[in-house]
């Protein structure tokens, strides 16, 4: 039972902008893959969550095709992709926000227990809130539509490090519930600090997989994950 990728490639335009790339996110772990701008990591998550079509390779969450689901299906199978950019509707209040995605009380409350800085914004309009809440709210969201799967794409972006810093044992809070979590990060050192395997692909290939530790402690091939 996992999300297993074998032998993946995805193309965009002319060529191949992932090339051959297997890995497995397993139930209850944090698979970090970091990698320079470009190399694509963002047009992986979409293959995996029928944004695009893969064009070579299978992917399989816990054992079914994903390729022959719709983005949809593959949704509502338990893969909760969480995009770049903040994906909350402003005018709700976190109230309404996540019960768009809980399905009962108890999905709702679960979600909002991990999150203690939300409770006390629960009835106020999601704009208001700071930009690293907002993140919260879209985590919160994602969490309380109880996936089996878990797809994070840069939820760093235009936040402060220690905002960053401060989503990252909620995230491992998630895993430990049973979610596998793909987290894609370019702020290699945190997200790697919660992760149980590492990944780099640098020009759409995986040049290293492994233990975080590994990764964190061999200075090129940091620096290969942070500049290509
Ligand atoms: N819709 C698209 N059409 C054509 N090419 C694209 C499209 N989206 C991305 N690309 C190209 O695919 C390659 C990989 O981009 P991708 O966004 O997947 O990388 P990334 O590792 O996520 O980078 P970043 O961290 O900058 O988002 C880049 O060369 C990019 O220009």
């Amino acid at each position: 039972m996992s999300l297993v990728l074998d032998d993946v490639t995805v193309r965009r335009g002319i060529g191949p902008v992932i090339s051959n790339v297997s890995l497995e996110v397993e139930p209850g772990k944090i698979t970090t893959l970091v990698g320079p701008n470009g190399a694509g990591k963002t047009s992986l998550l979409e293959a995996i969550s029928g944004v695009v079509q893969a064009a070579g390779g299978t992917i399989t969450m816990d054992g079914t095709d994903l390729r022959k689901l719709s983005r949809r299906r593959r949704s509502t199978a338990g893969l909760k992709h969480v995009e770049q950019g903040r994906m909350i509707f402003p005018s709700l209040t976190v109230r309404e926000n996540l019960k768009l995605t809980a399905r009962t009380q108890a999905d709702f409350e679960e979600a909002l227990a991990l999150f203690p800085e939300l409770e006390k914004r629960i009835d106020n309009a999601t704009v208001l809130l700071s930009g690293g809440e907002q993140q919260m709210v879209v985590l919160a969201r994602a969490f309380a539509a109880k996936p089996r799967y878990l797809l994070l794409d840069e939820m760093s972006l235009g936040l402060a490090p220690v905002v960053f810093l401060r989503l990252m044992p909620i995230i491992k809070q998630i895993s430990e519930t049973g979610v596998g979590v793909l987290l894609v990060e370019q702020f290699a050192h945190m997200a790697l600090g919660v992760a149980d395997d590492a990944v780099v692909v640098t020009s759409g290939r995986v040049s290293y997989q492994g233990e975080p530790q590994g990764l964190l402690s061999d200075e090129d091939l940091l620096k290969q994950a942070y500049l290509g």
